[in-house]
Formats: structure tokens, C-alpha cells, sequence
């Protein structure tokens, strides 16, 4: 009986799919055979984790419109971007990043800043959080990094004296991941200390991630899937459960230790979480205690994977082009003999050096920490792109990956590392590549965190391209191997260190 009726459903959904293409006003627009009638040939290249790769193929093969599914294109067109993602447009975020939150009947009043849809309701949900990312805030939250990076550079020393290889991948994620504990809530995780992956955490992270990428391909079915695979006591909603209650339980311990009733005097080198309290305190029914969750939980879900590849993409790019290297280390030490470098980079220093503001940029241009499309749904009325109209309510979006190696903005040697493009003195090109020049994403939902990471790389890559050197473990390959599950990580990326000259500076 079962059997019969799954057919038949099967039947009846295949028919449909069917008539939907043959019947589609975006018949037309080329992509894979199968891709014209189900979501399942995307589902199926995005849980390989390695899509990037035939996402650039798809665009080389059919153009700068390319199908990915009945309802969903991707670009590779210098003209989509300002009117998808352009400030004043009316594009909500897909029900794809809806698989990132826990679904009723499991939450309360969830939402997050990266996955609410809509651009209204967003902008409200945003804007108690933005002056705690400010430039202001963000000075004060450097000796926290300088405090990550004593520990990191202490535990480069001993991998040298040591002469052991290590996989830097994990090791810039725990410095990541430490510095984003701090500036939360004024304690660090002990990642740096153990260098493992505490309580699973980075586990946790990795695994609701990859289930949000997948099944955020069918929102609909995501209540029910999370329902179901909260049975299994390893599945991704025990990860979702996991990431909160850590969360949670960091807050609470703050709570019941740290909290002091009275405003400090100065507001800005206070940790999040004393700056959220006190704002909950003064106006808790419009700074709830939810507002506190989802400002902790976005700095752990969304600032340590990202600032940890970000890094992992800069210095790997500089071991292998080594001429590179060489151009940045004579930057670093012509600003140090010009008495312009502290022992412990400052973020101001660091930013008056422009070789190392080109190899940040171009590093994170060749490998995003995220790469794949930041999916927008088409508005009422429908919108016009590259010249074709699109109906409300279809899915378009850019991956920052293709994006980057768009020869029309890039050149002809977009695929190289090449610091020295963001050094033209070519004005309109340099306003080119900055528009678009998107790993943080652009427009209304570009990362609120973008100036914390900013100032951990600065400050990191200056201090051990100074104080270190690093090569390949032999026999490893330059091109590393990589996992692309919205993060795109590097896997076990083993590297050497030796110390250089006289060692450490501080
Ligand atoms: C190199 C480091 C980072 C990269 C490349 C990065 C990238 C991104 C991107 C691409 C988005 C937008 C995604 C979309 O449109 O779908 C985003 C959003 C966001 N990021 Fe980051 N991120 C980084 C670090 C951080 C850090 C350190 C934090 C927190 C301290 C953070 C917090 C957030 C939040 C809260 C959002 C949601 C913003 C919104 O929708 O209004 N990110 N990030």
C-alpha cells in the first residue's frame, strides 16, 4: 500500500516538475539538464562541499546566468550586484537561511541577525547591536587580541624549538576563537591553551552548518527533519542545542560572577556581554534578554570559523608566493626602522601599511571564508537583471568566490595572487575591485563583525610574518585540501615554523 503511494506521489511531482519548466518564463536561461526540474542536482553538489569549483565551471560553460535549480540563478555579471544586493532594494534573504535557526516548536522567540528574512524587521533587529561593532568599540578590544596573539606566537615558539609540523588551520581558528571569547564575555576559551577542540564546540559549529546548507534547500521540511534527527544523540540539532546552551551557560556563568551593577566609566573598552547587560538593565523590554543570546551567539557561531580561514587564506598565500612574502616583511621593516611599529602591532599601525591592506585583500579575494551564493528572494513586481526580468519570488544570489574571478573586473589574471592590482593608482579601477570585492558581503546585511576580524588579522599576520618563517610540511602540495560548507576551510593544512632572527619580539 505504502509502496503504491509513494509512487504515485512520486509520479505526480515528477509531472510537475516537468510542466513547471516546460511552462517557466526563465525556460531560457541555460544550467544543467537536471537542475530545469528539481533542487535535488543542487542538493547534490552542495553536500560534495566542494561546489565552488563547478560553480566557476557553470559560468564559464553557460554565461553570466546560470540555473541551479527550477527557481534559483546564480551570476557572474558585473551588473547584478548593485541591483540584488544595492542599498535601497527590496531583496529579503531566501528561506534557505532559515535551516540556520532552531524551527518552532523547539524555540521560544528565536531569531538571529544573519538568518531573519525580512529587510524591515532586520533593520530594527540590527541596530541596538551596531555601535558595539563600531570603530570606537573596536579599539578598545585591542589588548584582547594582543592578549591571544602573546599566547599564539608562545605556542609558535615551541612548535619550532619543537620542529613540529601543525595543522595552522586549527591553530588560527583557536586564536579565533579565544580572541572572540574575550571580547564577548572577558575570558578566554582555552583553546590556544590546549589546542584542541574544547567540549566539541568547533564540532558542533561545523556540523549545524552543514546541515543548514543542506536542507536549507527544502525550508519547508526543516522542522521536521530537525524533529528527527533530534533523536539521534550526535545529529546536527544536538549541535544547534549545543552551540545555545554554551552560549547560554557562558552567560550565565557572567551573570552570576562578573556583572557589576553601575555603568564603568569607560564605556568602550567594556566586553559585550557588560555593555549588553547594562543596556538590558537600563531598558529591559526593549534590550530583552534574548537580545544578549543573539549578540553572543552570532560573535561564536559567526566570528571564529571566518576570521580562522580568513587568516589561513593570507598566510598560505604568502608561503606559497614567496616574493610576496619578501615584499611584506621589507614593509614591516622599513615601518619598524621608521620607529612606526610597536613590538605589539597596533591596528593603526598596521593599517598605514599599504602592501599588507593589498595581500589581506587579495588573499580573501582568491579564497573567501565564504563561498558560496548569498541567496536574495526577487520583489513584488519582479526585477530586471543583466538585462532580464525576473519574477517575484526568484531566488538570485552571488557567490563571493565566482565574484572574484570575474575577468571583466579582475583581468585577465584574476586566478593569480597579485597584491600589487590594489596598489594601482588607477582610481576607477580601485573603486571596481572595492565594490566588488565582497567576502563580508554587501549591502544592508553585510557583516556587523567585519571590523572586529579586521583587526585580528591586522595585527596577527604582521606579528608572525615578523617574528616567524613557514614552510610546507614536505611532501604536502601547495594547493591545500579544503571543505566548502558555506565556511570554506582548509583541512589539515600542516605547516613548519622556525623562528626568525632573534625571535619573538615581545
Ligand atoms: C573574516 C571574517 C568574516 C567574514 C569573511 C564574514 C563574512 C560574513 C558575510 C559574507 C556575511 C553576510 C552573509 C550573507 O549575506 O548571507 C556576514 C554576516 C554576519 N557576520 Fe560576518 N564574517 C566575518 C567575521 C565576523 C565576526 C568576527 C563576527 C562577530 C564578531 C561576525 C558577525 C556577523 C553577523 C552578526 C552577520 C549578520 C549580519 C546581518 O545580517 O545583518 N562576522 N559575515
Amino acid at each position: 500500500m505504502i509502496i503504491p503511494l509513494l509512487l504515485g506521489l512520486g509520479g505526480l511531482w515528477l509531472v510537475w516538475g516537468i510542466i513547471s519548466a516546460l511552462f517557466s518564463p526563465l525556460r531560457s536561461i541555460p544550467g544543467p539538464f537536471l537542475s530545469r526540474f528539481t533542487d535535488i542536482w543542487y542538493l547534490s553538489r552542495l553536500v560534495r562541499f566542494n561546489f565552488q569549483i563547478e560553480h566557476v565551471e557553470l559560468h564559464r560553460k553557460y554565461g553570466p546566468i546560470v540555473r541551479l535549480a527550477p527557481n534559483r540563478y546564480s551570476f557572474a555579471d558585473p551588473e547584478a550586484l548593485k541591483p540584488i544586493y544595492g542599498h535601497g532594494t527590496d531583496f529579503r534573504k531566501s528561506e534557505w537561511y532559515s535551516a540556520f535557526n532552531v524551527p518552532h516548536p523547539y524555540s521560544l522567540e528565536r531569531w538571529s541577525i544573519f538568518s531573519t528574512t525580512d529587510p524591515k524587521i532586520h533593520a530594527q533587529q540590527r541596530k541596538p547591536f551596531t555601535n558595539m561593532y563600531s570603530m570606537s568599540s573596536l579599539i578598545s578590544y585591542e589588548p584582547y587580541v594582543d592578549e591571544c596573539a602573546d599566547i599564539f606566537t608562545q605556542r609558535l615558539s615551541e612548535f619550532a624549538r619543537a620542529g613540529q609540523a601543525i595543522d595552522m588551520g586549527h591553530w588560527l581558528q583557536c586564536f579565533a576563537f579565544d580572541v572572540i571569547g574575550l571580547i564577548t564575555s572577558g575570558e578566554r576559551y582555552g583553546f590556544l591553551d590546549r589546542g584542541e577542540d574544547i567540549r566539541n564546540i568547533m564540532g558542533a559549529i561545523e556540523g549545524s552548518t552543514k546541515y543548514g546548507v543542506a536542507v536549507g534547500i527544502y525550508p519547508r521540511l526543516h522542522p521536521y527533519f530537525f524533529k528527527l534527527l533530534s533523536l539521534l544523540p550526535k545529529g546536527p540539532p544536538s549541535g544547534i542545542h549545543y552551540i545555545n546552551s554554551f552560549v547560554q551557560g557562558k552567560i550565565d556563568e557572567f551573570k552570576n560572577g562578573h556583572i557589576t551593577p553601575a555603568k564603568q566609566e569607560d564605556d568602550a573598552a567594556q566586553t559585550f556581554l557588560v555593555k549588553m547587560f547594562h543596556r538590558h538593565q537600563e531598558n529591559p523590554k526593549e534590550f530583552t534578554k534574548y537580545h544578549i543570546f543573539v549578540a553572543a551567539a552570532s560573535n561564536i557561531a559567526a566570528g571564529s570559523d571566518t576570521t580562522g580561514i580568513a587568516l589561513s587564506s593570507i598566510l598560505s598565500h604568502l608561503v606559497n608566493h614567496p616574493r610576496c612574502m619578501a615584499a611584506l616583511r621589507q614593509e614591516i621593516e622599513n615601518t619598524q626602522s621608521l620607529g612606526l611599529l610597536s613590538a605589539r602591532p597596533t591596528f593603526k599601525e598596521s593599517q598605514d601599511m599599504p602592501y599588507l591592506q593589498a595581500v589581506i585583500k587579495e588573499a580573501i579575494r582568491l579564497h573567501p571564508s565564504i563561498a558560496l551564493p548569498y541567496e536574495r528572494i526577487v520583489p513584488e513586481g519582479g526585477v530586471t537583471i543583466c538585462g532580464r526580468f525576473f519574477p517575484a519570488g526568484t531566488i538570485v544570489g552571488i557567490n563571493p568566490y565566482v565574484e572574484h574571478r570575474i575577468k571583466s573586473i579582475w583581468g585577465e589574471d584574476a586566478e593569480e595572487f597579485r597584491p600589487e592590482r590594489w596598489l594601482t593608482p588607477d582610481k576607477e579601477q580601485l573603486s571596481l575591485m572595492n565594490r566588488h570585492w565582497i567576502p563580508f558581503g554587501s549591502g544592508s546585511r553585510t557583516c556587523l563583525g567585519k571590523n572586529v576580524s579586521l583587526l585580528e588579522i591586522q595585527k596577527l599576520i604582521t606579528r608572525i610574518v615578523r617574528d616567524f618563517d613557514f614552510e610546507l610540511k614536505e611532501g604536502s602540495s601547495k594547493t591545500w585540501k579544503t571543505e566548502n560548507f558555506w565556511f570554506f576551510k582548509p583541512k589539515d593544512w600542516q605547516v613548519r615554523v622556525s623562528i626568525r632572527g632573534k625571535g619573538p619580539v615581545v
